[in-house]
């Protein structure tokens, strides 16, 4: 099995990289002890903050676990080269176990029915989702990618909750419509495709009333490793999410809650659901 690469949360968190740059620098120049250790000191303690929180929460299932487990595996870069997907899809694309949860949580709170995901990949959430559904429930899930999708169908199929998930293969954007024309409505909507996209997934979901009365939009990636307030251009496609980000929060139809989780997770539902006053 392919080594696993540290995908940890604080991996996203700028601090941590502009710290690891701190402790390169102090071991090339004539730096204090002491201050080598509080640098050595503030490392280890936003490890061992994730490290903690992962420890006290739920583990995946097993179905979850060994998609986890199969995605870090997988040759990537051979079905890259050899033209079954059209990038290399990076397993840093993952939703982790942390983010899974946390989505698998809010679905259930919701007691949601129908999920939506704008964002295949593998499969990580829509499974975490789909466990967290009635026996009736669904995941319709959106890929863009037919050589990712067919990984995902496979990896989908050993999980006891994989036949509750419906994959959708094209332009996210095309989907949608496909869906809004059958009139279909989801309580949960989990957006974590391309970041371009974001802002007219976002508009198109209001727009064709995708979402359910009392439903509830997830984003993923908001905080993009710290781009939208560090001002720094870590990530090429920082600059859409910062367009996102302020168009939510000019909303004023929407309640919005954004959480440094992972790497920035945008909680949104309609006013009228949120403020009953
Ligand atoms: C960050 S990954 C999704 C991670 C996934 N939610 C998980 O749980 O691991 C984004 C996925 O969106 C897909 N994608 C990119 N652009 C898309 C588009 N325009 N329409 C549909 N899917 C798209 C990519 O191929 C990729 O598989």
């Amino acid at each position: 099995m392919a080594e696993r690469r540290d995908d940890r949360s604080y991996t996203y968190d700028p601090v941590y990289r502009h710290l690891l740059r701190a402790r390169e620098l102090s071991q090339l120049n004539d730096v204090p002890q002491d201050l080598k250790a509080e640098i050595n000191r503030a490392v280890e303690l936003l490890q061992q903050r994730c490290l903690y929180c992962e420890d006290q929460s739920t583990k995946p299932s097993p179905a979850l676990d060994h998609l986890i487990k199969e995605t870090f595996a997988y040759p990537w870069e051979d079905a890259h080269k050899e033209g079954r997907v059209s990038y290399y899809a990076t397993p840093r694309m993952l939703t982790g176990n942390d983010e899974a949860q946390l989505i698998k949580l809010i679905t259930s709170a919701s007691k949601a029915n129908m999920v939506l995901e704008i964002g295949l990949y593998t499969g990580c959430s829509s499974l975490a989702m789909a466990e967290a559904l009635p026996k009736d429930g669904k995941v319709v899930s959106l890929e863009i990618e037919k050589g990712i999708a067919d990984v995902a169908r496979s990896f989908l199929d050993r999980s006891p909750v994989g036949n509750k998930i419906e994959i959708m293969i094209g332009p996210a954007l095309n989907s949608l419509e496909i869906l809004a024309e059958k009139r279909m409505k989801f309580d949960v909507i989990y957006i974590d495709a391309d970041k371009k996209g974001y802002v007219q997934y976002y508009k198109t979901i209001f727009e064709k009333d995708l979402l359910a009365s009392e439903g509830t939009i997830i984003v993923d990636n908001v905080l993009k490793s710290g781009d939208p307030y560090s001002g720094e251009k870590y990530e090429s496609n920082s600059d859409a999410i910062v367009e996102f980000n302020d168009m939510v929060l000019r909303d004023k139809n929407v309640h919005k809650v954004m959480i440094p989780v992972r790497d920035g997770v945008y909680l949104i539902r309609r006013m009228e659901d949120t403020d009953k006053a």
